[in-house]
């Protein structure tokens, strides 16, 4: 049998800021191509763990991430003001061709010369995530990234997404408030317990939806909801 191979290993992570804990004590492994969502209260430090497997943060455990290649889909687009949409992409990945190809994807066609300040929230993001698809990364990191698209723009980048994943195979770490997207692009969900967080549980979906309107997604929506609200959070 083939071996599955782990992407990222964590070990009695914590985290704390200013004396107070943020993260207790998480244990977890990610495989190559896995796409893990991990769903909890506000405040429980997913973004901090986000940041910390990213290597901006400092913390306590050990964190063992086999790939140098990361992509993050930051909370808030965090693009250059002063340089235009491809300048500002051309400093990730200095090839036009590819820029104006993702760009296509995501319905952004023309918008190469235009300031950040030029687009609105959706666009922003649209184009936040092609930054983190030009660095073909083996790990994918997705903070709340749907949040500012309208639902067809949604259902575009998400399946661009799954496109990009199924030709790649990366593994993705995904952090959302909506069940429902989890259910659609994760093989596992984690849940976390509110401050200090800990991982209270984990579900695999052994399914896959088609699409955000696929019967079967309604069904495995109920049943982590359920799950959820049997936990002692
Ligand atoms: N640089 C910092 N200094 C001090 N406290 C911080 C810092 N960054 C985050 N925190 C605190 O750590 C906790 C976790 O923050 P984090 O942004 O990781 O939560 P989150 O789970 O991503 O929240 P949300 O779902 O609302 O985005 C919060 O209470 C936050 O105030």
């Amino acid at each position: 049998m083939e071996k599955v191979e782990t992407l990222l290993r964590v070990e009695n992570l914590k985290k704390d800021y200013d004396g107070v804990t943020v993260i207790e004590d998480w244990n977890l492994e990610v495989k190559k191509g896995e796409k893990v969502a991990l769903l909890g209260p506000s405040g429980c430090g997913k973004t901090t763990f986000l940041r910390i497997i990213a290597g901006l943060e400092s913390f306590h455990g050990r964190v063992e991430i086999f790939t140098e290649r990361i992509g993050y889909v930051f909370q808030d687009p965090r693009l250059i003001p002063w340089k235009t949409v491809m300048e500002n992409l051309r400093l990730i990945r200095d090839d036009p061709e590819r820029i104006r190809f993702f760009l296509e994807k995501v319905g952004l066609e023309g918008v190469e010369g235009h300031y950040p300040w030029q687009l609105s929230e959706g666009m922003k993001q649209r184009v936040n995530f092609v930054r983190a698809f030009l660095v073909e990364p083996d790990l994918l990191l997705l903070d709340e990234p749907f949040d500012a698209l309208d639902l067809k723009t949604k259902i575009r980048v998400m399946n661009l997404l799954m496109e990009q994943w199924e030709g790649r195979n990366f593994s993705i770490i995904f952090v959302t408030h909506d069940v429902k997207e989890a259910v659609f692009i994760a093989d596992r969900i984690f849940f976390l317990s509110g401050r200090p967080s800990r991982l209270v549980d984990e579900v695999t979906l052994n399914e896959r939806a088609l699409s955000l309107a696929d019967e079967r997604l309604f069904e495995m929506e109920k049943r982590v909801i359920e799950r959820l609200l049997n936990l002692p959070l």
